[in-house]
């Protein structure tokens, strides 16, 4: 059945005809996201949500979205959709990071000269009739400092803007480096420089704890008298109250915000303040952006709903559409193998170490990672999946550590997991085979060649005769029907594994029984 993906938001109609020729069925429903007992009662029946920033994807939406893979943004913040909620229910979430930064630049481009011309104002009052020349004075951007806050993908497009209006460009980043300020013949200076030298400042940071307010009253108190600042970014960077205070002192010339702390704007502390200029979040509309985004999202979403591809998830690393098909039977290696030690794992987890070999270990190992401590983790807390799994690792202080190595003489590929707990280390090694089966190849040192089956029984033991005899009937006396057996063992007499494969579930009696075998050092009856 083709996947199914509602739009519930303004988001270019561009994007209906990508869901159509890629195979999926789209409902265009744009005022829908506003409505969130509509959005609640309907996302059940679909696969994907695709949202600009009017629908809010809360953890109740999340809730009622049983079906939901996926979640895409046209656009760049993704601070309308409840993260860890779509995290912990496995449901990937992807932004279209660059579609509208050249766009949303040049609004902020463009608040910088209607600030130091007045250009609202003076429209304005021109087009009342009042000819009111001698009452706009600007400023020359010419020569003067503009001070960038948050340098990423938007922030150096405004930063090489002002370098060809022959600003002097500082930025405050800690996440640039000096090479790339450099490269683009910015200057990297601390906050407090900043403020103290920015003739203009522009806020180019996502909204963070770090970036709340990161213009406060205190800060702005720092700024050089005059400062005009720009926010087309995230309202709540700059404290608004503040700001008007600073405004109304006039040691602030003028601000101009795209983006306030409570949207919409219908009232806010700023307007009506002679020196604010104020636009409804427009910063990324224009019909190039949009199409961009639009056209982006779908594929994006497409690509994964029909081909396993993951573009830009902010909760999942990528996989290629090449790779997908290349890596799913690895995925289902990995989380087989995380599932087989997690159901043997009754002691305190302390931490899943992975080791990839061969080819394998040039594959997507983050994803493979992913799946393996998902199913490391299922057996203990039944709602972990493959998106969830490291942050719920994180989350309780499990140690994830990934190994590469060259291939071993037997096996093109290999994965083994290593799980230690608070009393041992136990190990487990599958790789799949030419028909695209995983299969258990070691465990704890001792090879072994046996298929994952729905229902298994796992067996340690000492090596001596009779025991195989002795298991095969006590499973049979059960009404047990044996599909597979497979043995393996250190060396004759010494540390032996059986792995069972039976037809049905195996009751907990019948595991007793095969413990009370005098051979028998552990039994478990395992699901997969
Ligand atoms: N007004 C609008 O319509 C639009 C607004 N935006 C917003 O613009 C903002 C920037 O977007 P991008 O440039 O694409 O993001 P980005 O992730 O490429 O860049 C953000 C930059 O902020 C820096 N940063 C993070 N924490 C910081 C801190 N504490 N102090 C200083 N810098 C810090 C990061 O290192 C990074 O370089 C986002 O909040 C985004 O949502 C984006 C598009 C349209
Ligand atoms: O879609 C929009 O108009 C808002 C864009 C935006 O804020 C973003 O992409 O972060």
């Amino acid at each position: 059945m083709a996947p199914k993906v509602l739009i519930s938001d303004k988001i270019s109609p561009a994007a209906v005809q990508i869901f159509k020729d890629r195979g999926v069925d789209v409902t265009y429903e744009p005022d829908l996201g506003k409505d969130k007992e509509k959005l609640a009662a309907v996302i059940g029946q679909y696969d994907g949500l695709a949202i600009r920033s009017a629908t809010k994807a809360t953890d109740k939406i999340i809730a009622a979205a049983t079906n939901l893979k996926v979640i895409g943004r046209a656009g760049i913040g993704v601070d309308n959709v409840d993260i860890p909620a779509a995290t912990a229910k496995g449901i990937i979430v992807m932004n279209t990071p660059f579609g509208n930064s050249i766009t949303t630049a040049e609004h902020a481009i463009a608040m910088m000269f209607a600030l130091a011309r007045e250009l609202p104002a003076a429209d304005a009052s021109t087009q009342a009739g009042k000819w009111e020349k001698n009452r706009f004075m600007g400023v020359e951007i010419t020569a003067k400092t503009l001070g960038v806050i948050g340098c990423g993908n938007i922030g150096s497009i405004v930063a090489e803007r002002g370098i060809g209006l022959k600003m002097k460009v500082i930025a405050f980043d800690p996440f640039l480096s000096p090479e790339r300020a450099r490269e683009m013949g910015v200057e990297k200076v601390e906050l407090d420089e900043l403020l103290a030298r920015a003739d203009f400042i522009t806020l180019h940071t996502p909204l963070t704890d770090k970036t709340k307010n990161i213009l406060s009253a205190e800060s702005l108190a720092k700024t050089k008298k005059g400062v005009r600042i720009i926010n087309c970014a995230r309202g709540g960077l700059v404290d608004e109250v503040a700001l008007r205070a600073a405004l109304d002192s006039g040691h602030v010339a003028g601000a101009a915000f795209d983006v306030f702390v409570t949207e919409p704007a219908t009232e806010n502390v700023l307007f009506g303040h002679p020196n604010v200029i104020a636009t409804p979040h427009l910063g990324a509309s224009t019909n190039e952006a949009q199409e961009n985004v639009a056209l982006q999202v779908a594929e994006q979403m497409a690509d994964y709903l029909v081909r396993g591809a993951i573009t830009n998830a902010i909760n999942f690393p990528s996989i290629s559409a090449e790779e997908a098909p290349r890596l799913k039977p690895f995925v289902e290696l990995a989380e087989k193998l995380g599932s087989f030690a997690g159901q043997l794992t009754e002691t305190g987890l302390k931490g899943i170490r992975i080791e990839y070999e061969g080819a394998v270990a040039d594959m997507n190992t983050r994803a493979l990672t992913s799946a393996a401590v998902a199913g490391v983790l299922r057996p203990m807390l039944s709602d972990v999946n493959m998106v969830s799994a490291p942050a719920v690792a994180r989350e309780r202080g499990i140690a994830i550590e990934e190994v590469r190595r060259e291939a071993s003489a037997n096996y093109e590929s290999a994965i083994k997991l290593v799980i230690q707990t608070e009393k041992q280390s136990r190990s487990v090694t599958g790789t799949v085979f030419a028909d695209g089966k995983p299969r258990i190849i070691e465990i704890k040192g001792i090879s072994i060649d046996a298929e994952f089956g729905a229902s298994m029984l796992y067996v340690t033991n000492t090596d001596q005769p009779g025991y195989i005899g002795a298991l095969g009937s006590t499973l049979g006396q059960a009404g047990v029907n044996i599909a597979t057996f497979n043995l393996g063992r250190t060396s004759p007499g010494g540390d032996a594994i059986a792995i069972v494969q039976v037809d049905g579930p195996i009751a907990n009696d019948v595991v007793e029984k095969v413990k009370a075998l005098p051979q028998v050092k552990q039994a478990k009856a395992l699901t997969f």
